[in-house]
């Protein structure tokens, strides 16, 4: 039958049995298109253009009750739910000479057509084009459960005494493809304040009857499924379209809200979609997709940590108890340029990185309510950058083998190209995050003369602290030539020194009262002992006797400066003992620094220890 009749016939059809479709829209075909809404004559907005009664759906419900397939309603317990549907839609196809929605199923893509969801990805040349990517692994994953469905249907079937020659893979695929890129949610047929579903059947004589289905002892999970509703679903997809479904007792409508001139085609919007979801659901994607994402999945965090966790955030474990990387896997969203990152990234994503910032930290575990605003506006902020460091450095592989895996190939059919816009559209996603990560964190390399929060280098610390007060600048460096044999911080640092001299300066700058001092410094007031004598320590964090044992080394160092310094030299300054080196500049190293690629001259890049500044006094 050529595509016109069938798409009459399914008009004609809809029409007879409660179906309405507005005057102005009828259902027209191209090869481009395929099926779809066409406008004859201009239509206003919020118009209703086609009303769809529950007698003409087809779903599981449907087999249920269907007296020509009684082995659906003896074997319910045996099939999944969504495994009916497929195997019940195959037997329409089959028996389509004498099924209710004969004119339905001639209207629907045959099965001899090229179909490009993922699943119909048999070819190498075509599977190529997927290597590497979430939607080839979430395909593999959803094919072995297809392949599950399939083989225990076929075998019900058998033992049922139906004839399954005809009950292919294939066909099964494209039952499959059917209820996935054209099916509606069961929220459309649900009743309102009933325990009694309504669906239909034809009866020996021929006549459509309802049939009410108690399912008050049905599990939750059954009663969402998919439900296909002819001629609802002729809509094409378009982010842009303007589209409202009503659920009426009895009855689907769908409402443009768009003005639709003479000639044009009439979209449907299917939702705000990434285009792995397009893909796998419709097989295909668009270009520049405004709602696209890529999945992120986080390393489990330590042990320790997840022992906390499992009293706080149950829904991150398995039910045996062990963390979940699937539940633990975020979306992160394409982004446009004017977006602020943090803004964007997933809340829980956010809250999951702090818990592990602060426990690497050594702080204890507390309940984060708002992280986005902890983020943002909180005592998170300082994590920003180890937050964005750790997001890029889960990122960066993924894009990496994206690249590298591309193939250089031309594009030779519909598969592949819809799977390079897929693959295009991630990459993209991927530097528009990566990049805006990187550039959030650079942002904080601010000059120095500029006064707020800051990530700096060991020499972008001596260049504020210059710009303040030279000579005690000088007068530090000259300790440091004493012990290292130069004052050249590039030297001291190929020598392995800059962990110590990061240290000592800020020990050095908070001496000087230059900085503000981060708030787990700030909160312990102590004193120390000198011959006997007293001396005010400015306050120090509370340290381990590891921590107190490496200072006392580095207490070596500042020794050593001491002797080769003048009197009134800061190296000479009666506050410095371990307490005071290992409560400020060792703990403010351990909590507020790492590494990170920092811009050199040229565009070039390099991996520099940096440390976070609270900001100039
Ligand atoms: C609900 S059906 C729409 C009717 C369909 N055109 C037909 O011929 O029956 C969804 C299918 O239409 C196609 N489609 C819908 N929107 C599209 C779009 N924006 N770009 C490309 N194909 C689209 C895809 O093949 C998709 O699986």
């Amino acid at each position: 039958m050529a595509a016109s009749d069938a798409g009459n016939a399914l008009g004609t059809w809809h029409k007879q049995h409660g179906g309405y479709l507005h005057p102005s829209i009828s259902i027209a075909y191209t090869i481009e298109a395929g099926y779809h809404w066409h406008a004859t004559s201009p239509i206003p907005p919020n118009t209703t253009i086609s009303v769809a009664p529950h007698t003409l759906t087809l779903s599981y419900l449907n087999a249920l009750v269907d007296p020509a397939f009684p082995v659906f309603r003896h074997n319910r317990e045996a099939f999944k739910v969504e495994a009916i549907g497929f195997f019940y839609l195959m037997s329409q196809y089959v028996h389509r000479s004498f099924s209710f929605w004969k004119a339905y199923i001639d209207a629907l893509p045959q099965p001899n057509v090229e179909f490009c969801t993922p699943l119909w990805f048999d070819n190498p040349e075509d599977i190529v084009w997927l290597e590497d990517t979430d939607v080839l692994h979430t395909m593999l994953g959803r094919r072995e459960v297809y392949e599950e469905y399939y083989a225990s249907g076929v075998r019900m079937l058998k033992q049922a005494g139906v004839d399954t020659e005809l009950y292919t893979w294939d066909l099964f695929r494209w039952a499959v493809t059917i209820f996935t890129s054209r099916s509606f949610s069961s929220r459309a047929l649900t009743p309102q304040e009933s325990k009694y579903w309504t669906t239909h059947k034809t009866n020996p004589d021929g006549q459509r009857q309802t049939v009410l289905l108690d399912m008050s002892h049905t599990p939750a999970e059954d009663l969402d499924f998919p439900v296909l509703f002819p001629v609802q679903d002729i809509g094409n997809h378009r982010n842009e379209a303007r589209v409202d479904w009503s659920y009426d007792p009895g009855r689907f409508g769908i409402t443009i809200n768009d003005d639709i001139a003479v000639g044009e085609e009439v979209f449907n919007n299917y939702g705000p979609k990434t285009n792995d979801e397009l893909f796998l659901g419709y097989g295909f994607c668009i270009p520049d997709n405004p709602y696209d994402g890529v999945l992120l999945t986080l390393k489990p965090p330590p042990a320790a940590l997840q022992k906390e966790m499992q009293l706080t955030h149950p829904g991150y474990f398995t039910m045996a108890g062990n963390w979940s990387s699937e539940r633990t896997t975020f979306r992160l969203r394409n982004l446009k340029p004017s977006d602020d990152v943090f803004r964007v990234l997933p809340a829980p994503l956010l809250e999951l990185l702090l818990y592990i910032v602060l426990h690497e930290r050594g702080l204890p575990f507390v309940f984060i309510q708002d992280a986005r605003d902890n983020v943002l506006r909180g005592a998170g902020r300082r994590y920003t950058p180890h937050i964005a460091r750790m997001i890029v450095l889960s990122l960066a592989p993924k894009l990496h083998k994206l690249q590298s895996t591309t193939p250089e190939k031309e594009l030779r059919n519909q598969k592949q190209r819809q799977a390079a816009i897929y693959r295009h559209g991630q990459i993209a996603t991927l530097e528009a995050n990566i990049s805006a990560l990187k550039y959030l964190t650079r942002s904080l390399l601010s000059p120095p003369t500029q006064a707020g929060p800051r990530l700096v280098t060991l020499e972008g610390l001596l260049e504020i602290w210059c710009a303040r007060n030279e000579a005690r600048v000088n007068d530090f460096l000259q300790g440091i030539e004493s012990i290292t044999g130069t004052s050249d911080i590039g030297a001291c640092r190929d020598a392995g020194w800059e962990d110590d001299i990061l240290v000592l300066a800020l020990c050095s700058i908070a001496l000087d009262g230059l900085v503000v001092m981060p708030e787990y410094i700030s909160r312990n007031h102590r004193t120390a002992e000198h011959n006997q004598e007293t001396t005010e320590l400015p306050n120090t964090a509370v340290v381990d006797g590891e921590a107190l044992a490496r200072a006392r080394e580095a207490m070596q160092l500042v020794e050593r400066c001491a002797a080769g310094s003048d009197v009134g030299s800061l190296w000479r300054d009666r506050r410095w003992c371990a307490e005071f080196v290992a409560g400020i500049g060792g703990k403010w190293v351990e909590f507020d620094s790492f590494m990170m690629m920092v811009p050199r001259d040229q565009g070039e890049e390099e991996a520099r220890l940096v440390v976070y500044l609270h900001g100039l006094l």
